[in-house]
């Protein structure tokens, strides 16, 4: 099995084009306001188009209303929308409806009983991404560089992708542990908040794959 990479929070041109040299399968495109990775509409579909039938992009957010959804959709044009707030299973179906694209959903964990939370939406997500619950004071609702303890993921149902503090570090022992089949990160490959680093790109890619082979030898 081959992990699945997602750059997240890719800003800037030349990230994109470090992200598709190293080969991550997935960009993270963010649009929530406060956060240091927030694009506006315009810098969104100018990545879009350089990254289209070479990366997937993914339009990353946060209990979107309708109106968002339609501008994104219509003027990004991204490959897949991620989710990350508290959008009911009938409000994925609906954006899926929607817009008739892919949605990836991020199930916020902090304690095992957060797993179950990802039950509801099979057959309605095309794919479910465990990232760590942000503490109550956190001003971001994910892309905080915080993991949680992997090892809940062992009452999860495959396949699943993971995020929440993964770096060039760990990612390798993550991807062991869990049998995530995506990984995603953002803090982990950046030198300040908001802005990445091509040589910790580099790295945490080279680390999923590495693991990936270290797994396949061992099945
Ligand atoms: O990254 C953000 O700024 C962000 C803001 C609002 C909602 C979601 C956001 N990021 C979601 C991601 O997919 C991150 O990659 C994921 O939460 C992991 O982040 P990190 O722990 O920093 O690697």
């Amino acid at each position: 099995m081959t992990v699945k990479v997602k750059i997240c929070g890719v800003r800037t041109p030349a990230i994109l084009e470090t992200a598709v040299a190293a080969g991550a399968d997935f960009v993270g495109l963010v649009f929530f306001a406060t956060s240091p990775r927030n694009l506006g509409l315009q810098e969104a579909a100018s990545l879009v188009e350089a990254a289209r039938g070479r990366v997937a992009t993914v339009a990353v957010m946060v209990d979107p209303d309708d109106a968002l959804i339609d501008q994104v959709a219509q003027t990004v044009s991204p490959d897949l929308l991620q989710l990350h707030g508290h959008e009911t299973p009938e409000r994925v179906a609906a954006i899926k409806a929607r817009t008739r694209l892919p949605v990836i959903k991020a199930i916020p964990v902090a304690v095992a009983a957060d797993i179950a939370a990802a039950d509801a939406y099979a057959g309605i997500a095309d794919e479910i991404l465990f990232d760590a619950k942000a503490a109550p004071d956190a001003a971001l609702p994910g892309g905080n560089g915080v993991p949680f303890d992997w090892r809940m993921l062992a009452a999860a149902r495959p396949p699943f992708g993971l995020s929440g503090g993964l770096n060039p570090g760990n990612i390798a022992e993550a991807v062991r542990l869990t049998g995530a089949h995506l990984v995603d990160v953002s803090s982990g490959v950046e030198s300040a908040a908001g802005v990445k680093d091509e040589e910790l790109i580099l790295r945490f890619i080279q680390g999923a794959r590495g693991a990936t082979q270290q797994q396949a030898k061992a099945s």
